[in-house]
């Protein structure tokens, strides 16, 4: 089977993430989704950033009824801070059987080159990127790059920031979080 890994630390899950791996599930060549909640991103501090449990609960609740789309642990048990490489190659030796491809908005596109073994990464591994409005360039290095391949996904400027602030600032942010996910917050008096 051929799975789309969209990592992201997903504090909280917001319905431009989702809309993103819903458009991945129904125009790409992956058979399944996997969204991996990353404990600890290497390029963002841990402030504000809730335990691993709850991150997960709001995405499993948020792709309760997506068939292709899953929520994924596969982060939770390796060393932090998690690196991708480190995970790919923990995942490519449980499951043998499976080929895994990463998906990535432009905005990581741009930080590739600084990320561990990148190119160990692109070597065994495809990348879909998605359009993402986002300052600096994409190194020339991965243009026309085989491993790499565009995807047109609708733009959503939403990030789990804004949210975080707006709820913080007593605003209404319910529109930009799935249903139970904004439940989920509002009843756990999250981000305030
Ligand atoms: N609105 C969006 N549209 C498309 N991709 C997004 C959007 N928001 C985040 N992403 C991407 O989803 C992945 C996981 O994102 P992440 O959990 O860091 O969310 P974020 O909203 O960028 O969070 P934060 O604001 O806390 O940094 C990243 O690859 C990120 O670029
Ligand atoms: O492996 C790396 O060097 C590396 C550097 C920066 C980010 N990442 C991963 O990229 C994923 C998405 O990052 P972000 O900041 O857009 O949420 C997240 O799972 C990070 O752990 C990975």
């Amino acid at each position: 089977m051929k799975i789309g890994l969209y990592f992201g630390t997903f504090n909280p899950i917001h319905i431009g993430h989702l809309a993103i791996a819903n458009h991945m599930a129904e125009h790409s060549d992956l058979d399944k989704i996997w969204m991996v909640i990353t404990p600890h991103n290497p390029f963002k501090k841990k402030s504000s950033l809730l335990d691993n449990h709850h991150r997960y609960q709001m995405v499993m609740e948020a792709v309760e009824h997506y068939d292709t789309i899953e929520p994924s642990k596969a982060e939770f048990d390796l060393p932090q801070p998690n690196y991708t490489v480190n995970t790919l190659v923990h995942l490519t030796e449980k499951y043998p059987k499976h080929e895994f491809c990463l998906i990535m908005g432009e905005d990581n596109l741009k930080s590739l080159h600084k990320w561990k073994n990148y190119e160990a990464i692109l070597e065994h591994h495809d990348i879909y990127v998605y359009p993402r409005i986002s300052e600096g360039k994409v190194e020339t290095r991965f243009d026309n790059h085989p491993k790499i391949h565009r995807v047109n996904a609708p733009i959503m400027e939403i990030s789990s920031t804004m949210i975080r602030n707006g709820i913080k600032e007593g605003k209404n942010i319910r529109p930009l979080l799935p249903p139970e996910v904004y439940t989920y917050v509002d009843e756990m008096n999250f981000y305030k």
